[in-house]
């Protein structure tokens, strides 16, 4: 084992790891709202780039967009058919069948090249744009044609309500409407708003790039085979989903070993060239939780070290020079709770997201639950919908350090302090996860 380099704490390295250091015992814990409004207070907004309309898919916009002009922008055909003068048709009927002569054809993309006048129709494509003159468009399966003295006719046995068929200027949009605001996440129907108004480059949020390490002698790297007392870094890379997921960019930095320096002088790289900066493992009391040392130390401001919440109550917050560290459990049940709970969040927030918190349901719990705790518990599970109510089943194994079950889950169900079993239909809060 490496020899201690650093002064920070005595005898605090892993040649000679016993810390008699009382404090990190006596950790004071908040709720997991506090914590959350503590890491909001440090959330800066993101500087915000160009990119093409092409790419902007899960952005988060970084500007106002208002519709430059109404749309549809021109009176526009619903159907293919005739654009006609409704009250040329109103007799129409199967015994008094009234011919118009076809005087126009207007495919899309086209104008119309003659005024309607009394007495004519202008044969016309759906989305083109209907004549000034006309008020009525009829569907070609209610004409019959026919060519006579040189001239093309149109007849109709039925009339048509006035105003049938024509997509009024303005329908969907006005001029000036406010379509999308800042920190609007881009789907595919912002998309379509966006090149509706040619908006082909859009300004957005730069995405947040997160660096994550996770610390542990017994991390093996994935591309390795098992050994004896040794586990796969499975975190790092479920963290760096969670990441993506949220809208940041991972960068995984792999697995370090229970060592104070190493520790250090990962964490303190990471936060001068990443906007956020995730550690799991070593935050509890072992003789080996470097990252909870570190967080005590003067080289970042700590924020919390405890929150009443299970799994995750070793979950910690720090900030340094305006950059959010969050050292997370290793356990990866506590890991994965507290990057839903803070880190995605936080992420979201400097993309000045409105949608920053996980979503809220009120469901009804579809099984007694057993676990008694002081601290409330984000239970992971799944959700179904039985005679139209949401039911929300906590996972069969759901241990903070359980892996399996993180992969069923939809959901976190939300179960306050207790010291009775909380039985099945209760009323309870769940919190849904992205993929749900
Ligand atoms: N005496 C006490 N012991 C523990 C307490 C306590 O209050 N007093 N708290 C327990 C709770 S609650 C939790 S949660 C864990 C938190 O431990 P750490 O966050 O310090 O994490 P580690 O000890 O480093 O690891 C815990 C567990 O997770 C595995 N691990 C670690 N990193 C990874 C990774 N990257 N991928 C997969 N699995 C990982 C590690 O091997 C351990 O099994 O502490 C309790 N103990
Ligand atoms: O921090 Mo632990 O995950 O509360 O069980």
């Amino acid at each position: 084992m490496k020899e201690p380099q650093s002064s920070l704490f005595n005898k605090q390295d892993s040649s000679n790891p016993v810390d008699h250091n009382p404090a990190k015992f006596n950790r004071k814990p908040i709720t997991a709202a506090t914590a959350q409004q503590k890491v909001a207070d440090y959330v800066r907004l993101i500087d915000t780039e160009t990119i093409s309309l092409y790419t902007a898919g899960g952005r988060f916009l970084a500007e106002d967009v208002q519709a430059p002009h109404p749309y549809p922008h021109f009176r526009r055909s619903g159907m293919d058919g005739y654009a006609v003068i409704a009250s040329d048709i109103a007799q129409a009927s199967s015994d008094h069948m009234i011919w118009l002569q076809v005087i126009d054809n207007i495919p899309c993309g086209q104008t119309p090249s003659v005024p309607l006048i009394q007495g004519t129709a202008a044969r016309i494509m759906t989305g083109a744009m209907v004549p000034d003159e006309a008020d009525t468009v009829v569907m070609l399966e209610m004409t019959e044609s026919r060519q006579a003295e040189g001239k093309e006719w149109v007849g109709l046995k039925r009339s048509v309500e006035q105003g049938r068929n024509i997509t009024p200027i303005g329908l969907e949009i006005q001029a000036g409407d406010m379509l999308l605001t800042k920190g609007a996440q881009i789907g595919a129907g912002e998309i379509s708003v966006l090149a509706t108004f040619g908006v082909h480059e859009v300004e957005v949020y730069r995405r947040p790039q997160v660096a994550i390490f996770s610390t542990g002698t017994e991390l093996l790297s994935v591309e390795q085979p098992i050994e004896p007392g040794k586990i796969r870094n499975s975190n790092s890379y479920m963290l760096a989903e969670q990441v993506k997921a949220a809208g940041g960019e991972p960068h995984v930095l792999g697995a370090i070993m229970d060592d104070l320096e190493l520790a250090r002088t990962t964490m303190l790289q990471a936060l001068s060239s990443y906007d956020i900066v995730i550690s799991s493992g070593g935050v509890s009391v072992g003789d080996y939780d470097v990252m909870g040392d570190l967080v005590r130390s003067d080289e970042v401001e700590m924020l919390f070290n405890k929150i009443s919440m299970r799994p995750g109550s070793v979950t910690t917050g720090a900030v340094k020079d305006g950059k959010l560290l969050f050292a997370l459990s290793g356990n990866p049940g506590a890991c994965f709770v507290g990057c839903e709970l803070l880190v995605r969040p936080t992420i979201r927030q400097m993309m000045n997201s409105k949608h920053d918190y996980l979503p809220e349901w009120t469901a009804t719990l579809g099984h007694d639950y057993h676990k008694i705790n002081s601290f409330t518990r984000y239970v992971r599970g799944s959700i179904a919908v039985e005679e139209g109510k949401i039911v929300a089943y906590p996972a069969s194994l759901d241990e903070s350090s359980v892996m399996v079950t993180i992969k069923d889950s939809d959901c976190l169900i939300v179960i306050p302090p207790t010291s009775e079993v909380l039985p099945a239909g209760t009323t309870v809060s769940v919190l849904r996860l992205s993929r749900s």
